[in-house]
């Protein structure tokens, strides 16, 4: 921090020098019945025979930066108009300067990340390695808005008003507080996204962008980014306003000046899911003061809730698991979420990782081919992980290897990656000695939240000096009093999670306290069962992966370690546990339980629970295609063939049906309306309905933008069904042209019973014939009931 406010004492120095004798006895005089808020008055004894020097320094000592606006005050009250004026227009000129000042500093710490393509990072410019997210804006829909727009031809919105009336817009960083359709501009963004989507990077890029001039100029005067993990290391009380001066790295920051227009500032608060506290909303747990020193946990709480400073702006990111914690803290939240790279900002991303253009197109020329990790390199950090592996691949000339088909194989595959290249102690036999102490220091970690690490810590699992310290953990250094304090973390969060899980899987080392590895894991499990433990997900789920025999065969001869057989019958056990559960998991909670199947890559896992999910409804969620993956995986290895899947209203497209494909078969209702799957959707689709072995009766592709060529392919193709019976065509562009293949699809299909085609698009000639068909096959006797 820079020394204390000599340029404030100079201001205040040449304010008291522009008055005469007369006047500065009267501002004296004056100064005696100040009314200041806080604190004491300057005593009267100590204000005779005081200098213009010692009398700013008394000033800073009674007053500290609330002296210049008492001295602008006492001149007002003393007639002394242009002086008054003149010291209020040269502190605008000093806190406009401030936030300049602020605004370098953040540009300086912000600027740079650690390029983890070189594996010993360096620093590059974030602007050279960041690349654009894909990030959208759950929208609700105004009933007047909806109209008008109906009214222009989006017909498929007056089936959207009967649903919530939400939609998912695409949006960018710097629109975030923009108003929505209701004229209200939100004071309070969640952005989410699952592990090392880029929720992190983000937040960089915002204060970059705000340091920088280029976003969100008018808007804010300052922005501070508040880590969640760093929160932890504040144990004791302190006010919102101290922690400002931390954020300005200045003890003279001018805090009164900057919280006296709460509207003009951003707390960003980075990683929601990390926080330790619980964030309880007892009243003697808020405080609507900046300046009262209060837990962390106080202010923060206070922040979330808008007690404290409820005109400031709020940006917090969070994983998934945490939302429903965030949530119920949070007042009108607007929600947004990272969807990840687009296959562009993939293809960037590969072609910065491998200058070398060679290796850039066989790079993703694998990727590409191979299904399985394409479907997970929309996330940033496998991306930077899946590039990592290519490149060893591509140095040894070895075949790119086409199994790593999960998130865990791809850690896996890096771990061993780095550990062959870079341990000296893999000569030595000693590697799983080594492993084992790094994920004792993760699992720790985990359990307690914690995911600092002192010097201590490290000793404690004797990492002090082991080779896989600098290869997993990040240092870094901290003011404390006086002195530094190193503190460590691992390389990301993902990692000290993968460790974790890691720890419960290797076996036949000392364990010392954990010498009974069987109740230590049925912990995690009962832990993770918790509410208010969304932290342990993405272990649990490595955990599930780890257990899969392939990859325990890969680790016991990749580390040359032993593995636990354990594992995978207490997760079996689990799992039937969770699948049971009552109520049924739902949303979220529900996908992050078929992930973890997925990951175990184990078939007997989803054939033992998968019955007790006969309906699948994922409505209104923003699915992935990886999963789309995860649900093709499940539902294939379902004993039960009974399954309704909804996935209305996810924007899938025709990459998520080709994902999805292995596992449709074996569901009898399909609910893909409001999607975009467009004909090429419909091809795939098609080519799975023609299986002898599918038995769809209800399928549903209302509003999903399918024209006359997807209407000839589909109703052929349903034509010789058995089993279908009901089937949803609503709001899609056909016309007339339409009209013969569904006439078809009516006579030749027996058992359909229900067609609903409202908003067909027709002409009134093609409508009168399909009425007159319809009537034709009720006198047939068959029950036909057609809709719209
Ligand atoms: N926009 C981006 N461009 C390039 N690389 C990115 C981008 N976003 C993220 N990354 C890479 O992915 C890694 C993980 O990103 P980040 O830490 O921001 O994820 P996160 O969503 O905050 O994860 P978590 O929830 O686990 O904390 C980064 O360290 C970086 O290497």
């Amino acid at each position: 921090m820079e020394p204390r406010g000599t340029a404030m004492q100079e201001l205040l120095l040449e304010a008291l020098d522009d008055l005469d004798q007369e006047e500065f006895d009267r501002f004296k005089f004056n100064l005696r019945h100040a009314k200041a808020t806080g604190g004491e008055n300057i005593p009267r004894g100590r204000l005779e025979k005081v200098d213009r020097l010692q009398l700013v320094e008394l000033l800073v000592e009674f007053y500290e930066d609330k002296a210049a606006m008492l001295m602008v005050t006492i001149f007002e009250e003393i007639s002394l108009k242009n002086n008054a004026s003149k010291l209020r227009k040269a502190l605008g000129e000093k806190i406009q300067g401030y936030k300049k000042k602020y605004a370098e500093s953040v540009m300086e710490d912000y600027q740079l990340v650690e390029d983890r393509n070189a594996l010993f990072g360096e620093s590059v410019p974030l602007d050279t390695r960041y690349i654009h997210l894909l990030i959208i804006r759950k929208h609700r829909l105004q009933k007047q808005k909806e109209h008008e727009l109906a009214a222009t031809g989006r017909r498929h919105l007056e089936v959207m008003e009967q649903r919530n009336s939400i939609e998912y817009l695409a949006t960018d960083i710097g629109s975030f507080f923009e108003p929505s359709n209701s004229g209200l501009a939100p004071r309070t963004v969640v952005l989410q996204g699952p592990a090392g989507i880029g929720k992190t990077m983000t937040t960089q890029k915002i204060m970059l962008g705000w340091a920088s001039g280029e976003l969100y100029q008018d808007m804010f005067d300052y922005v501070f980014c508040i880590r969640c993990r760093d929160l932890s290391l504040t144990e004791k009380a302190s006010s919102l306003a101290d922690l400002i001066v931390e954020k300005c790295q200045d003890m003279y920051a001018p805090v009164r000046d900057i919280l006296a227009q709460p509207e003009k500032l951003l707390f960003i608060i980075d990683g929601f899911d990390e926080l330790s506290f619980s964030l309880e909303p007892q009243e003697h747990n808020l405080c609507v003061d900046p300046y009262a020193k209060v837990p962390m946990e106080s202010i923060l709480n206070s922040l979330l809730r808008k007690k404290l400073l409820p005109k400031s702006y709020l940006l917090i990111t969070t994983r998934p698991g945490a939302l429903e914690k965030l949530q119920k803290c949070l007042k009108a939240p607007q929600f947004t979420e990272i969807l990840g790279f687009s296959e562009k900002g993939r293809q960037e991303y590969f072609s910065k990782f491998f200058p070398n253009e060679r290796d850039c197109n066989r790079a993703l020329r694998f990727v590409k081919n191979t299904g399985a990790i394409s479907t997970i390199c929309f996330i940033p950090m496998v991306c930077w992980i899946v590039c990592s592996v290519i490149r060893v691949e591509l140095e040894t000339e070895d075949e790119i290897g086409n199994t790593l088909d999960t998130t865990t194989k791809v850690f896996v595959q890096f771990a061993y990656n780095l550990l062959k290249h870079h341990s000296k102690n893999w000569q030595q036999q000693s590697l799983p000695n080594e492993l084992w102490k790094l994920c004792s220091l993760a699992r720790a970690g985990i359990l307690e939240q914690k995911l600092l690490f002192e010097e201590d810590d490290l000793r404690e699992h004797n990492l002090d000096a082991s080779d896989l310290r600098a290869m997993f953990l990040d240092k870094s250094t901290f003011q404390k009093g006086i002195g530094c304090h190193s503190l460590y973390s691992f390389v990301h969060l993902c990692f000290q999670e993968f460790f974790a899980a890691l720890f419960y899987i290797l076996q036949g080392e000392p364990k010392g306290a954990f010498d009974n590895p069987e109740e230590d894991l049925k912990r995690l499990l009962a832990e993770c069962e918790k509410p208010g433990k969304g932290h342990l997900l993405l272990t649990l789920r490595f955990l599930f992966g780890l257990s899969s025999t392939k990859v325990q065969e890969f680790l016991e001869q990749a580390f040359q370690c032993e593995t636990s057989g354990l594992v995978k019958s207490f997760l079996l056990q689990k799992a039937e546990e969770m699948a049971a559960e009552e109520p049924p998991r739902t949303g979220y909670r529900l996908l992050e339980f078929f992930h973890c199947l997925f990951e175990s890559q184990e078939a007997e896992f989803a054939r033992r629970v998968m019955h007790h999910f006969q309906n699948i409804d994922l409505s209104f969620k923003v699915i992935s295609l990886l999963d789309c993956r995860v649900l093709a995986f499940c539902l294939q290895h379902s004993s039960n063939q009974e399954h309704s899947l909804n996935l209305t209203y996810c924007r899938l497209t025709s990459h998520h049906v080709q994902a999805l494909a292995p596992g449709i078969q074996n569901c009898a209702a399909l609910e893909f309306g409001s999607n975009k799957l467009g004909n090429v959707g419909v091809t795939i689709l098609c080519a799975i309905l023609k299986k002898p072995e599918c038995k769809v009766s209800t399928l549903s592709l209302n509003e999903n933008y399918l024209t006359d060529a997807c209407a000839q392919e589909l109703c052929s193709t349903l034509s010789s069904s058995h089993t279908l019976y009901q089937l949803n065509l609503d709001d899609n562009s056909f016309t007339d042209k339409s009209l013969p293949f569904i006439l078809h699809l009516m006579w030749t299909c027996n058992s359909l019973t229900i067609l609903s085609l409202e908003r067909r698009g027709f002409s009134t000639g093609g409508d009168q014939q399909l009425k007159v068909q319809e009537e034709k096959i009720k006198e047939t006797g068959r029950q036909f009931l057609r809709w719209g």
